[in-house]
């Protein structure tokens, strides 16, 4: 795991938009996993402007979302089809032919789950995920207890996870219990995973994803085995590491690493 801590939720947003810059400038047709939640959303703002100002382009590339609550149609306004349309998909120049999110009005949701990883598996696998994490350290909707080789399929939401997701619903209107969320095996398959968290309320997760054992009790501290996962948090998310000086010096000597490359290549 690559750890980066930043300042704070604005460094946050505009270093993971710098990777996805990266990996759109290198390779146009990539695949990107995306995520929805209150974290992504600044990010995208970002991703938003530079592809306006023609920093980049989305013309070539396919997405592929984490998760979607079953029983809601796309069209519906708490949906997480919706969420990226409004927050990302209608904004960039992205064909939206090519914007994947599970379907939350299939009538057959086990055969919608297998067609999903199918259609990823079609489209080359994904290049780069971006995550963010719960409280009690899911991603995707993987749930604590959940397989740490499992694919894509339906999972029931935790009470907190409910509580946690109930602001974006209004009083007394009908919140789903269930989803289709790729699963932590779909996750770790995406070449590149990038999980962004902000805010003293993901601090404990942090904790346990970063320092805690490989346990499905945390299901992100699966990202442990994958072999290129960054984790960028802000000050906050990061304070309650134990080992917080010893993962800055990393990033200090990494740059110091990544400038003499830099100086060498030019040569
Ligand atoms: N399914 C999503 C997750 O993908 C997301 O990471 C989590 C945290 O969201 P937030 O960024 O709003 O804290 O919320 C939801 O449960």
């Amino acid at each position: 795991m690559q750890i980066v801590i930043l300042n704070d939720a604005a460094e946050v947003a505009a270093y993971g938009a710098d990777i996805f810059s990266t990996q759109l400038q290198r390779k146009a047709e990539s695949v990107l996993g995306l995520a929805t939640g209150s974290t992504p959303v600044a990010l995208y703002q970002e991703l938003i402007r530079r592809n306006r100002e023609g920093e980049l382009s989305f013309k070539d590339a396919t997405t592929f979302n984490l998760d979607e609550y079953l029983g809601l149609e796309g069209s519906h306004p708490q949906s997480y089809r919706h969420f990226m349309n409004e927050q990302l998909f209608n904004h960039i120049d992205i064909d939206i032919d090519n914007t994947h999110v599970p379907p939350g009005d299939a009538k057959n949701p086990i055969t919608a789950c297998q067609d999903y990883e199918a259609r990823m598996a079609a489209a080359g696998g994904v290049d780069i995920q971006l995550l963010g994490i719960g409280r009690n350290g899911h991603i995707g909707f993987n749930e604590p207890s959940s397989g740490l080789t499992s694919r894509t399929r339906v999972k029931t939401l935790t009470k907190e996870t409910i509580e946690d997701n109930a602001r974006f619903f209004e009083e007394g209107e009908y919140q789903p219990h269930l989803s289709i969320t790729m699963g932590i095996g779909t996750i770790l398959d995406a070449k590149k995973v990038v999980l962004l968290a902000t805010g003293e309320n993901k601090a404990d997760a942090i904790q346990a994803m970063v320092e805690g054992p490989l346990t499905a009790s945390c299901p992100a501290s699966a990202l442990q085995l994958h072999k290129d996962a960054v984790i960028v948090i802000d000050l906050l998310a990061a304070s309650k590491l134990k080992n917080i000086e010893f993962y800055q010096h990393i990033e200090a000597e990494n740059q110091k690493l990544q400038d003499y490359l830099a100086s060498v290549a030019s040569l």
